[in-house]
C-alpha cells in the first residue's frame, strides 16, 4: 500500500507521515529533505541556487547517507529547497528514487509536494493536509525554538508564505491537491488528533475496497 501526503509548508506532513508508517509497519520517506540535500550540495560547493546545470548534478549525485544532517532543517536551506525544485530537470532527476522507494515491500508513506500528482498518481490512499499560516509559523516557531534556535514568528510565516507562493506557482509539479486526495485541516486539530483523522481516512478507503 502507499499513502502519499501532500501539503503546504509546516502543515505537519511529515509528523503525520512518520506517524502513518509507525501505525500501519511501513517505511516514511519526507521528500522535501531530497530537495534540501541537493540545495545544500549547491550552497555548499558555492554555486547560485538559479544555476540549473549544477543543481541538476547536484540532483544526480544525490546521497540518502546524508539526508539527517541537522543543517537540512533550517529556513536557509528550505528556501533555497523551494528555488531548486522548480528546475523540471532537478525534478526528473528524483523522480525514480522516490518512485523506488513507494514501490519496496511492504507499504510506503511518502510526504510532499507532488507525491499524489506526480510521483505516486495511484498511491491507495492520498492526503492534503492543510493549516492556517498563521498557525503552522506558531508551530515552526516554536520548533526552532525548541532546538534552542532564535526565532521571529513574523519572519518564519514570511517564509512559509512565500515558499507556497513559490510552490504553488511554479510549472513543473506544482503544489496541489490531486483531485482524489482527502483534505485533512489540522488547524485545530493536535497531533494525536491529526493522526487519528488520518487513520480514519485510511480506513474508510480500505473499507470500500
Ligand atoms: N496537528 C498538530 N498540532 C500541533 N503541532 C503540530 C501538528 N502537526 C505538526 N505539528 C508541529 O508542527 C511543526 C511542523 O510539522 P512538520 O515538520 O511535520 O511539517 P511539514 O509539513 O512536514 O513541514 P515541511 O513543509 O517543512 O516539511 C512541527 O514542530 C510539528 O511537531
Ligand atoms: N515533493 C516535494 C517536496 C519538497 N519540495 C520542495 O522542497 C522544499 C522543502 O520541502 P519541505 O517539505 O522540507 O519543506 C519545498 O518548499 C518545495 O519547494 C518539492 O518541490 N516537492
Amino acid at each position: 500500500m502507499i499513502i502519499a501526503i501532500d501539503g503546504p509548508a509546516a502543515s505537519g506532513k511529515g509528523t503525520l507521515g512518520k506517524r502513518l508508517a509507525q501505525h500501519y509497519g511501513y517505511r516514511h520517506l519526507d521528500t522535501g529533505v531530497i530537495y534540501r540535500a541537493v540545495a545544500k550540495m549547491l550552497l555548499d560547493q558555492g554555486f547560485e541556487l538559479t544555476d540549473e546545470v549544477r543543481a541538476v548534478a547536484a540532483a544526480m549525485a544525490l546521497d540518502p547517507t546524508k539526508f539527517d544532517h541537522p543543517e537540512l532543517k533550517s529556513q536557509r536551506i528550505g528556501d533555497a529547497a523551494s528555488v531548486v525544485s522548480a528546475f523540471p530537470k532537478v525534478r526528473d532527476a528524483l523522480v525514480s528514487f522516490q518512485r523506488q522507494f513507494a514501490a519496496d515491500p511492504p507499504g510506503a508513506v511518502l510526504d510532499g509536494r507532488d507525491i499524489g500528482t506526480v510521483i505516486c498518481p495511484d498511491a491507495d490512499v492520498k492526503i492534503f493536509v492543510v493549516a492556517d499560516p498563521q498557525v503552522r509559523a506558531r508551530r515552526r516557531t516554536l520548533e526552532a525554538r525548541g532546538r534552542g534556535e532564535e526565532a521571529d514568528e513574523a519572519l518564519v510565516l514570511a517564509d512559509i508564505i512565500r515558499r507556497d507562493e513559490r510552490d504553488r506557482n511554479r510549472a513543473a509539479a506544482p503544489l496541489k491537491a490531486a483531485a482524489d486526495a482527502h483534505i485533512l485541516d489540522n488547524s485545530n486539530l493536535d497531533i494525536e488528533g491529526g493522526v487519528r483523522a488520518a487513520i480514519a481516512i485510511v480506513e474508510a478507503v480500505l473499507a470500500r475496497r
